[in-house]
């Protein structure tokens, strides 16, 4: 418990690091409430991040929020930000109907841009958004879709656990309690491209497609609680929907913005095929195969908490007429907070304990704008497979995919 509450402060409170001279300075667009969390808290400790600029629609508001979390300037507008020539990054946490635009202006800017999930409005704009001519060359500016999850150590060692090939079942689900959201969010603006699967289920769907190892060929099934009135008409609150992949298994995935009262951590489980396990100390005519059942509990913030339960069920039969011989089941959990902890292939990997997932995806952003090797990263083609399946889900459940952006 006191290591917990340790790590949980220190992610909130990290040590200040002295910056570099050539530390990249990042402008915000909005004074959002995801802000802090995404971008502003991990920069404090990383060496090669200045948070230099905020804009809001409402400068005072702007003024405000730079006070609080000590950035140094507060441009008018986003607008200003993108001309300034000594912002190098920028970091776009607005409604997702304003990503597709404001993200090609970025880029068009000759920015680096960190553009919050899910990364447009529909597979259409981010078609269009991922392959800007912009975006090719030797010194083209850096795009990624913040699904900051998939950064951290524990959802690399869980998806190192699983081999797509294997996977017969994955079921996945999410939650925020009724009290995080209201109804005049964001999250529930028809316009503005909102809707829980946009919000959250955008984490179970992406935990889908990579288990598998790729997209789904239907969505099989969507059934969406959704609002009916006004600007917030064909915003779901809840989902659960099932999809089909390639090698014929299913996936089922759920979340709700309209949760308990208590906060429960996502999760995702994938159950595998029995699979033949190589082991040379078996007289010839035995075998062993395995079957398992894999989960990751705390599968969007680990640093809060996570867990990794396998269940692998063992059988030794006979090699030809699979007479059973012996079966056994071995339980054990993992946890990796960092990579050193999540050991192996992972083990020489840079990371403290107390990293949120958004400072490990800072760290790849990082790396990758100044063309080191990152281990995690989020190309173009894996953030349009996201929006096709979100779409996909969408048009199954009948409120339709959400709407394009007017700008070009
Ligand atoms: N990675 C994560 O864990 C999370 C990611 N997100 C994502 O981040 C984004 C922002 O979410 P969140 O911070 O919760 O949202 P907020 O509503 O707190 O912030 C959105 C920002 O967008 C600006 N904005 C510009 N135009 C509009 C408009 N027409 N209506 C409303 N706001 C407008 C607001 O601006 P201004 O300040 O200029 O007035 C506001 O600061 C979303 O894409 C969401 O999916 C959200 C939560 C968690
Ligand atoms: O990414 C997210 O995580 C936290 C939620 O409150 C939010 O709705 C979602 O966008």
């Amino acid at each position: 418990m006191a290591a917990l509450i340790n790590r949980v402060w220190t992610a909130f409170s990290p040590p200040q690091v002295t910056k570099q001279k050539d530390a990249l300075k990042f402008g915000v667009l909005g004074a959002a409430s995801i802000a802090p969390l995404s971008l502003i808290i991990p920069a404090r400790s990383h060496p090669e991040v200045i948070v230099q600029a905020v804009a809001a629609r409402d400068r005072s508001k702007a003024e405000a929020f730079a006070k609080t979390h000590g950035i140094p300037e507060v441009k008018d507008s986003y607008q200003d930000i993108l001309d300034d020539p000594n912002i190098d990054c920028i970091f776009i946490p607005l409604p997702n109907g304003l990503h597709f635009e404001w993200a090609v202006r970025a880029i068009r800017a000759g920015k680096h841009v960190l553009l919050e999930k899910p990364s447009t409005s529909n597979a259409k704009e981010a078609e269009i958004l991922f392959n800007l001519p912009e975006l090719s060359g030797p010194d083209a500016p850096v795009l990624l879709e913040a699904f900051h999850n998939r950064f951290h150590p524990s959802w690399n060692l869980f998806a190192s656990l699983i081999k797509p090939e294997e996977v017969l079942h994955i079921k996945t689900h999410s939650m925020i309690p009724w009290w995080a959201t209201s109804k005049s969010d964001i999250h529930f603006n028809y316009k503005l491209s909102g809707g829980t699967m946009m919000a959250m289920g955008t984490y179970n769907y992406a935990a889908l497609r990579l288990l598998f190892g790729s997209s789904p060929l239907e969505c099989v099934s969507c059934d969406a609680s959704a609002y009916k009135d006004g600007e917030h008409a064909n915003c779901d609150y809840e989902f659960k929907a099932t999809f089909r992949f390639p090698n014929g298994a299913i996936g089922e995935a759920s979340s709700t913005l309209q949760g308990e009262t208590i906060l429960k951590p996502s999760h995702v489980t994938v159950t595998t095929k029995e699979v033949v396990i190589a082991d040379a100390s078996l007289p010839s005519d035995q075998e062993k195969v395995r079957s398992q059942v894999l989960t990751l509990n705390g599968m969007i913030h680990g640093v809060f908490w996570h867990r990794i339960d396998n269940t692998s069920n063992f059988t030794l039969r006979n090699k030809s007429t699979h007479r059973i011989i012996r079966r056994w089941t071995e339980n054990t959990t993992r946890k990796a907070y960092t990579f050193e902890e999540a050991g192996g292939e992972f083990a020489e990997l840079p990371g403290e304990a107390h990293w949120m997932s958004y400072r490990y995806q800072l760290e790849a952003f990082v790396n990758k704008i100044r063309r080191r090797d990152v281990q995690t990263w989020v190309n173009g083609e894996d953030s349009i497979a996201q929006m096709e399946m979100i779409d996909m889900a969408y048009e199954k459940s009948g409120l339709g995919a959400r709407p394009s952006s007017v700008f070009r």
